[in-house]
């Protein structure tokens, strides 16, 4: 069976510059949403799929790092990071009058990225969050007898055939996002274009109830043996006020001593303890992907 590759699209997003970074010529299907590309990953219509995880102004994409809580089979196989361009397009028809467009469509995260054009440049203009960036340059397209723009990656300009008036809105040029494969097996993928820059475990952790110091004991099982974590976060476990897992990105692969170890100790202090996967990592840097 070929092997097919599901994403948030639809073509234009900045998830389908991770997938082409990646997968090179693959039968690639887009999804509108999140959701939808995790259950047709889920359900075996799909052998991989491409979502953003974490972007370096806006924080966790929290629908795929739920999702990724709640299915247990389902891992990150590999990570590539891309750098992230926002620009402001419209209908080429409207590209003299851009000033007067009265709506912009995007993605939530893109909208929080360029929070402070939107409210200093175009104050009296209403920002709409659509499911992604490229879904917004393409319902742009689609209606020149409307005075909107859209904010999204010169690709999907090129795509949808629209005029850059702005270029560069993000509020801040260290704008990165964490892409990440899934599959339904614990492996790992390499890039056949990408040069792997290192590698990640993500861990899963949920504290025992109610006990002083939980947390503290759970880092300083990484921190004796020297483990650099990368990242901590929390997430409501949806189960009442105070209750969070704890999402832990270890600085290294899964290896048999080290990282086992770490977790057998955090099993002894009554934390339960998931791998969301052990995986590569890649940064696509000034390369233009095409597929
Ligand atoms: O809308 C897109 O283009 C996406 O790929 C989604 C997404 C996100 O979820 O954060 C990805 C990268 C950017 O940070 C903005 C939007």
């Amino acid at each position: 069976m070929t092997k097919k590759i599901g994403y948030l699209g639809p073509r234009g997003t900045f998830t389908k510059i991770a997938v082409d970074a990646i997968f090179n010529g693959e039968d690639k299907e887009s999804y509108t949403t999140i959701p939808e590309c995790i259950d047709a990953l889920d359900a075996g219509e799909v052998t991989y799929g491409v979502l953003p995880l974490e972007n370096a102004i806006e924080g966790t994409v929290n629908v795929t790092l739920d999702y990724l809580i709640e299915k247990k089979d389902i891992k990150i196989i590999s990570e590539v990071i891309v750098p992230i361009r926002q620009h402001l397009m419209v209908h080429p028809s409207q590209a003299e009058t851009w000033r007067d467009i009265e709506t912009i469509y995007s993605h939530p995260h893109a909208i929080a990225q360029c929070h402070h054009f939107l409210h200093n440049d175009m104050k009296h203009v209403k920002a709409e969050s659509v499911s992604s960036t490229g879904a917004a340059a393409k319902y742009v397209s689609e209606h020149p007898e409307l005075h909107i723009g859209a904010i999204a990656n010169h690709l999907a300009a090129e795509e949808y055939g629209l005029s850059i008036v702005k270029k560069d809105i993000h509020d801040f040029t260290n704008n990165h996002t964490r892409f990440v494969v899934l599959h339904k097996q614990s492996s790992e993928l390499l890039s056949k274009r990408l040069e792997v820059k290192g590698h990640k475990t993500s861990l899963i952790i949920t504290l025992p109830s109610d006990h002083p110091g939980a947390l503290h004991q759970v880092l300083s099982a990484f921190a004796w043996r020297k483990v650099n974590l990368s990242k901590i976060e929390s997430r409501p476990m949806k189960t009442g006020l105070g209750n969070y897992y704890f999402l832990i990105d270890v600085e290294q692969k899964m290896d048999d001593v080290l990282i086992p170890n770490t977790i057998a100790e955090l099993e002894s202090l009554g934390c339960s303890v998931d791998v969301l996967g052990s995986y590569p990592y890649f940064l696509l840097n000034g390369i233009s992907v095409h597929a």
